[in-house]
């Protein structure tokens, strides 16, 4: 019987080869994330890199030189590519394997695909080039860009049966990516302020002296840059603590993907809070061995363990 199961699981060889492509993706662009991904099983780890393909092809659009009316044009052009997928349309011989693998995908798991509309929209604010003034600002574009990454993600890895408070998993998974995303966010605000992009809300870079920006490897004159960072790492930190209550309500491996992804930010975030100045000098990032640990500590579900039981004590 279970023979047959897993018969009945295995792709085709064009699927196979469409998850092939996506993995392969997964594997060269994903520095941080990949980490994550390897420890889920065969099917979970296809579907994770089918969605990581398509948020790729995504990203890539907003980031790259096209001019604008073009970059929505090719963000249209993928969303009608999701529009397929949902409707049942994409065949295994399309040549396409991102579509492929994630129609896939999506017929083996709950993947709720309305997130990737989101994260289109999200891009296309950023094409706009948006601004945020508050931080309620900023978390419409990071529940877009990432908070939909992690409820489609949870549609892959599901909760287990009898989860207590299974019902407010994808708010947890939600609130992990818009953690993750801040912190991504303050990693990089150098780059971004080099592609004309500032993603901190305006009201926090007054409070700060920042408001003029960040074009340099040292704080513009008079400003508390590292006041700033440090108001936004603990920003961060609370949507960790918050976001890090999906965890036990996980299977072991799926855990240990979150734990490792989640891990690897988290101590980016540590670097960044010891030296701030440290995101104007260039890409703040983790050796490979240290990535390698947090995702063998993931795997180990030491720190499953350790959020179960603070979230028990928490509760009244
Ligand atoms: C529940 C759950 C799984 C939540 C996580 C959701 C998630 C993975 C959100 C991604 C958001 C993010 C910071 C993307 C940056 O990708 P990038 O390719 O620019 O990252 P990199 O530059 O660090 O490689």
């Amino acid at each position: 019987m279970s023979a047959i199961v897993e018969a009945q699981h295995q792709p085709s060889a064009p699927v196979q080869a469409a998850y092939s492509y996506c993995e392969a993706v997964t594997g060269q662009q994903a520095r941080n994330f990949a980490y994550g991904i390897r420890l889920l099983p065969a099917e979970k780890r296809q579907a994770m890199s089918a969605l990581y393909a398509f948020s790729r092809r995504v990203d890539d659009i907003g980031d790259g030189t096209l001019a604008t009316e073009d970059k929505r044009e090719r963000l249209e052009a993928t969303r009608d590519v999701l529009d397929r997928v949902r409707k049942g349309l994409v065949e295994e011989d399309d040549t396409d394997p991102v579509a492929v693998a994630l129609a896939d995908s999506a017929r083996r798991f709950p993947i709720p695909l309305d997130g990737l509309d989101e994260l289109i929209d999200g891009v296309l604010m950023d094409v706009r080039g948006a601004t945020y003034e508050t931080w309620d600002d900023l978390k419409v574009y990071c529940r877009c860009v990432a908070g939909a990454i992690g409820r489609l993600s949870l549609g892959v890895f599901g909760t287990q049966p009898g989860a207590q408070g299974a019902d407010r998993a994808p708010e947890y998974a939600d609130t992990l990516g818009l953690a993750l995303q801040l912190t991504n966010i303050l990693r990089d605000v150098r780059e971004d302020a080099g592609n004309g992009r500032t993603y901190l809300p305006s009201d926090d870079l007054a409070k700060f002296g920042c408001s003029d920006g960040f074009g340099s490897d040292t704080p513009p004159p008079g400003a508390d840059f590292a006041g700033l960072v440090h108001f936004e790492v603990r920003r961060a930190r609370a949507l960790f603590a918050e976001g890090y209550r999906l965890l036990p309500m996980l299977d072991r491996r799926s855990g240990a993907c979150v734990a490792a992804m989640a891990g690897i930010y988290r101590r980016l975030l540590d670097r960044i809070e010891r030296d701030p100045e440290a995101v104007l000098r260039g890409r703040v990032s983790l050796p490979g061995r240290e990535k390698a640990y947090v995702a063998v500590r993931g795997l180990s579900g030491l720190d499953t363990r350790n959020i179960a039981r603070r979230t028990v004590r928490r509760r009244p």
